[in-house]
């Protein structure tokens, strides 16, 4: 099964806000027809609307034998929504759900223990097609559907295959929770650009370029962060001083960021656990 049997057979999407929306513009974007994708959404955005015009199926029947049903509604919306999805759990249908938290236990209390389920964490870089996406299937998913899952996630971004679904958490508070810290970080420092006398236009321009800057060199030097750091900071100079800031072992962002990153797995693991 590959991306054109998605598009012969159908996606549906059940919840399109901002992180179904995202993987929806990553799809359409790599080729897959409006006419393939089945959305339930009770608050349909207007970009969806506008979709519905050129063949999209939004809030319409089912179709009879869906490739894929990507589940992106929130945790605390699934025990109102998933039952919806119970027509498709035949074998057939391969789950897809980017919902944090909740375990593959929970999808087979409802869909049934026999559902193929692949749990996928994206993020909304996905919809400009730099998203990346860690997966793990339950039991009855098959290779082959795993690949399926991965061929979707890899059409926006890049993946990574999970050993075990306890790592989903901290896959949560990394890469899932991810882009908005370092949204916070642009934000940040084009606030202390600011402090620093620039017109707000000006340090927001200059934040964003070497956020985006910085992130590409990272992933296309053979060189690793260190030394990539190292290579900014001139010995008692202007980044030198900075880093002792941020560099702190008590106040720096080492433990701020490790901080953060548990209080989102840590939110992760509580959203698996209730309906909080
Ligand atoms: N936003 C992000 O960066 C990421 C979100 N996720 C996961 O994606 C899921 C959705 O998150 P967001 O898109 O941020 O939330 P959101 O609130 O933007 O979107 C949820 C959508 O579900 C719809 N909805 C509500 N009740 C429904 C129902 N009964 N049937 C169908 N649709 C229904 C809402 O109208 C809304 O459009 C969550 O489970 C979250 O954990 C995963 C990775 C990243
Ligand atoms: O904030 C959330 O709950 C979701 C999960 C990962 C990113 N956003």
């Amino acid at each position: 099964m590959n991306m054109s049997e998605v598009a012969a057979r159908g996606l549906v999407l059940l919840g399109c806000g901002r992180m179904g929306s995202a993987l929806l513009e990553g799809w359409l974007k790599q080729g897959l027809p409006p006419s393939s994708v089945h959305v339930i959404d009770p608050n349909p955005s207007a970009r969806l609307r506008a979709l519905a015009e050129e063949g999209l199926h939004l809030n319409a029947d089912l179709p009879e034998d869906a490739a894929i049903a990507l589940i992106a509604v929130k945790p605390q919306m699934m025990t109102d929504a998933l039952p919806g999805l119970r027509r498709l759990a035949d074998g057939r249908t391969l789950f897809v759900t980017v919902a944090a938290g909740i375990s593959f236990a929970g999808y087979e209390a409802v869909l049934g223990e026999n559902a193929p389920i692949v749990r996928a964490m994206p993020n909304t870089p996905a919809a400009v097609g730099r998203g990346i996406t860690a997966i793990i299937g339950n039991g009855p998913s098959t290779p082959a559907q795993l690949d399926l899952a991965d061929a979707l996630l890899q059409a926006v971004g890049q993946t990574v295959l999970l050993d075990s679904e306890s790592q989903m958490d901290a896959v949560v508070g990394l890469s899932g929770s991810g882009p908005a810290y370092v949204f916070n970080m642009i934000e940040a420092l084009a606030a202390a650009g600011e402090a620093q006398g620039l017109t707000p236009e000006m340090s927001l321009h200059l934040a964003k370029a070497t956020v985006a800057g910085a992130g590409a060199l990272a992933e296309a030097s053979p060189e690793g962060p260190g030394t990539l750091r190292e290579n900014v900071t001139s010995p008692n100079g202007t980044t030198y001083e900075a880093l002792k800031v941020l560099m702190d072992p008590q106040t720096g962002l080492g433990p701020l960021m490790r901080k953060a990153v548990a209080a989102s797995a840590d939110r992760s693991r509580e959203l698996g656990r209730t309906d909080e």
